[in-house]
């Protein structure tokens, strides 16, 4: 049998690369990642960790506006931008160091470098040249822009963690998860900002009922919204930048984001060389078991465009890792995935959404709550929560779970687990609600 200088070559080291290193080293293979960024990856280094801990840092905002009506004499309020970037990036640096001390920990070779294949079995590393028995191919996805005159004075958010400064205004292009995440986090901050969106639609895929209660919050809140706006140029002025419309409407801004989709990482990684093609968008073809058709290399994470999330990149990784070198075989479940929506408030949501249940169950009951929690109550805060159950009919099996309000994801990883369960509406009935609490709702739906 032909010796490899290793079993494994991990390229990327970010939720996939690293779990699926991790794993394969400790069942005993010699394994090696190459990182041409920083180690962690999207999600820790410019995506859910920084992102949720601006979202945190937002939302200080109204917890002292509402503090008053509890009683609390706050001084006069300032809001410094700097201290919360550089502690952000700071504990974006501790994890950093965290992952890299895994990774040395489980003896994972690292190589600070661009990694791309070169043959069969073979990896090119900065000029260093590898073979491997296994290659995994876990490169993530990076920020679609849009191919307009002017799109480049725009930024993603790969750029938005580093602001020297918040702007005054901001336009954030996208209507999905990162446009209605930073919006929060830059309204909040005192940005004046605006959406566009370019269909009619905010959050599609989502629970209709759940996204227009956003729309309507983030509407109260002051955030402003532009449907079916689809972008021609933007141009720079001495104030800032002109984005110009179809149809000849424009906006002045400070600051473009773009937040519309995530292409998966693919381009220039010699994948032509040994034989692979891609999707259109990138996506590279590969099995239940995170194989491509060579059997060599395999791909996990958002490369592949299953689901953009880190929890799935990890399992995807781990499964592969246990199925190549371990005993064990098993491959990802991609049903009944929970979701959030950072914003403010956030959403959550697991499974079925009325619309689909409708489309692919025989009889559904839709159960919901429409409330305004109590904290909002004192404060005078006019924000309602939304929570909705989607049942089908047949078997009184809760097929689907949605919330917006305070706490929402926290509330739903737990009920995830009755959803995964496959819990009946009566089994939830017979719960004693956990009084007073926001998610006592969900068992007392009639
Ligand atoms: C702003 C933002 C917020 C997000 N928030 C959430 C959230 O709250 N919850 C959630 O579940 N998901 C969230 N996501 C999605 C999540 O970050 C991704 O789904 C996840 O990181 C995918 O993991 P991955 O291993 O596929 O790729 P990544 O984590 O992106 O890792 C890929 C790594 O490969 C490296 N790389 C690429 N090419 C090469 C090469 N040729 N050689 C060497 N290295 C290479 C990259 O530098 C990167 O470090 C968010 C994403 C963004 C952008
Ligand atoms: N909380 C989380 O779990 C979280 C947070 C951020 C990102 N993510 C992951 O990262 C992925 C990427 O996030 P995202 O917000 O960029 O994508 P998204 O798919 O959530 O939203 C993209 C938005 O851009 C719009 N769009 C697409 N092309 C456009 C164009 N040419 N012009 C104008 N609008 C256009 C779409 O209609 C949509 O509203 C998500 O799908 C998600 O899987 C997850």
């Amino acid at each position: 049998m032909m010796t490899h200088d290793f079993d494994y070559f991990v390229i990327g080291a970010g939720s996939g690369g690293v779990r699926s290193a991790r794993i394969a080293a400790a069942h005993g293979a010699r394994t090696a990642i190459a990182e041409e960024y920083r180690v962690g990856g999207t999600c820790v280094i410019r995506g859910c960790v920084p992102k949720k801990l601006l979202v945190i840092g937002a939302h200080f905002a109204e917890d002292l506006e509402d503090a008053a009506r509890y009683g609390w004499t706050v001084g006069d309020k300032s809001f410094d931008w700097n201290i919360l970037r550089d502690n952000v990036l700071a504990d974006v640096d501790r994890l950093n160091a965290g992952y890299q001390s895994t990774l040395d920990t489980h003896k994972v070779t690292t190589f600070h470098a661009r990694a791309t294949l070169t043959g069969p079995n073979q990896v090119q590393v900065g000029d260093q040249s590898f073979t491997a028995q296994h290659i995994l191919i876990a490169t993530g996805a990076r920020p679609f822009v849009p191919a307009l005159p002017g799109a480049e004075h725009g930024i993603t958010s790969n750029e938005i963690f580093h602001l020297p400064a918040l702007p005054k205004r901001a336009v954030i292009a996208g209507g999905g998860y990162i446009a209605n995440e930073f919006a929060g986090i830059l309204h909040q901050l005192g940005v004046d900002v605006t959406l566009v969106v370019r269909s009619g639609t905010l959050l599609r895929g989502w629970d209709e009922a759940l996204a227009d209660r956003l729309l309507t919050i983030s509407m109260q809140k002051g955030i402003q919204f532009r449907f079916n706006y689809k972008f021609q140029s933007i141009d720079k002025t001495a104030d800032g930048l002109t984005i110009h419309f179809e149809g000849g409407k424009t906006i002045e801004t400070d600051l473009l984001l773009w937040a519309v989709g995530r292409n998966p990482n693919s381009a220039d990684l010699g994948l032509e060389t040994v034989g692979i093609q891609t999707a259109e968008n990138g996506a590279i073809p590969v099995d239940a078991d995170s194989h491509t058709s060579l059997p060599w290399l395999h791909a996990v994470g958002d490369v592949t465009d299953r689901v953009q999330l880190t929890p799935i990149a990890i399992r995807e990784g781990h499964a592969l890792a246990d199925h190549l070198f371990g005993t064990r075989r098993w491959q990802t479940n991609y049903e009944d995935i929970p979701s959030a929506v950072f914003s403010h408030p956030p959403l959550a949501s697991v499974g079925l959404t009325e619309a689909q249940a409708r489309k692919t169950l025989g009889t559904v009951k839709v159960y919901t709550s429409d409330f305004r929690p109590m904290k909002h109550v004192l404060a005078g805060r006019n924000e309602r929560c939304l929570y909705k159950l989607v049942v089908d009919a047949s078997t009184d099996t809760v097929v689907g779970a949605h919330m917006i309000g305070p706490d929402a994801p926290e509330i739903l990883q737990a009920l995830a687990i009755a959803i995964k369960a496959k819990l009946t509406k009566a089994q939830f009935d017979d719960t004693i609600a956990l009084h007073p609490t926001m998610s006592e709702e969900l068992v007392l739906m009639k």
